[in-house]
């Protein structure tokens, strides 16, 4: 029987061997970062190893494909699976460890304890992936629990999420600081994503109005006028450019994520749209 390639560093793919790594880091007086990811990396993950790296003496980046975060009708089946050449580029990266457990590993036969986080989850996202940020929560607690690690990274990219473990860090006295990483964008300004790769030549060239898009309200709003006509001409925008449906395009409280109808103090513009099959998210301060 042939054997999977080893991989270019080392790799923990049980709670057993990643916590006997750690625990000798930690003996020895070690920092600890850590950047939790989904895998099909690119530059967003990697400025967040970057950050990692600043704050730590060692860095861990976990590769999980998390199937409580996917609804029933989303993309867990086809989401982007590229273990060799991630772990590629987090070696010539210098990352310490790659942890990479099973579904198995993470969620045992009898698992039956769900992390749920209020109000935060309850708009934006929350409405369109009701069971989204729980199966988040449930799985960012586990992660923080078995790496303890003394600084976590997670991107402004998913913007809701990052207040969701802000929260559930802050409520459950996990004892790691969250530190934010800027959203990484490219040329022409479309966030990097992973679910990026779905998108045809046609559909790529229709998302660059996103950020166009968030540019072109962030800046009216600026000024403090009432935002529900200018995000409403954004929806207009987004759709006449060629998105199939804007599930949001909304003013946020940026820390509470309370709805705003001007930005009358520190605020989040957030949107998310379907361009043929696949749904882009993206925000930008106000
Ligand atoms: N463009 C980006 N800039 C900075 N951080 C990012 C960027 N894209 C993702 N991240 C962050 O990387 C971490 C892992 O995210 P994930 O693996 O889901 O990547 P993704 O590209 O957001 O994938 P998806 O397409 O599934 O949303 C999260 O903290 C996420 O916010
Ligand atoms: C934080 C995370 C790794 C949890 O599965 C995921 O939601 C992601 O990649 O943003
Ligand atoms: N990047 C956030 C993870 C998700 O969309 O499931």
């Amino acid at each position: 029987m042939s054997q999977p390639a080893a991989l270019p560093l080392p790799v923990a793919r049980s709670v057993a061997s990643l916590r006997q790594t750690v625990a000798d880091w930690r003996k020895a007086g070690l920092r600890i970062g850590f950047v939790p990811t989904m895998g099909a990396l690119h530059a967003g993950h990697l400025s967040l190893v970057e950050r990692a790296k600043e704050r730590a003496d060692r860095v861990v980046v976990s590769i999980f494909v998390n199937p409580t975060q996917f609804g029933p009708s989303e993309d867990f089946s086809k989401y982007p699976r590229q273990e060799a050449s991630d772990a590629a580029r987090l070696a010539a990266f210098g990352v310490d460890l790659l942890y990479s457990p099973s579904v198995a590993e993470m969620y045992p036969a009898g698992a039956a304890t769900t992390v749920s986080v209020g109000i935060v989850t309850e708009r934006l996202e929350g409405v369109f992936r009701p069971t989204h940020f729980d199966g988040v929560a449930t799985v960012v607690a586990k992660l923080l629990n078995q790496v303890q690690p003394h600084v976590a990274v997670f991107g402004e990219k998913d913007y809701q999420q990052l207040l969701v473990v802000k929260r559930l860090v802050s409520d459950l006295d996990i004892d790691s600081e969250i530190v934010p990483g800027p959203t990484v964008r490219e040329a022409d300004g479309l966030a990097m994503s992973s679910r990026n790769a779905y998108l045809s030549d046609e559909d790529r060239a229709i998302a660059a109005s996103l950020p166009a898009t968030l540019n072109f309200v962030a800046t009216q709003l600026r000024s403090g006028v009432d935002a529900a006509p200018i995000l409403e001409a954004g929806r207009i925008r987004l759709m006449k450019a060629g998105f199939r449906e804007v599930q949001y395009l909304d003013l946020a409280d940026a820390s509470t994520l309370a709805p705003l109808e001007r930005a009358d103090r520190p605020a989040r513009l957030l949107v998310a749209a379907l361009v043929g099959a696949t749904r882009l998210i993206d925000n930008m301060a106000v």
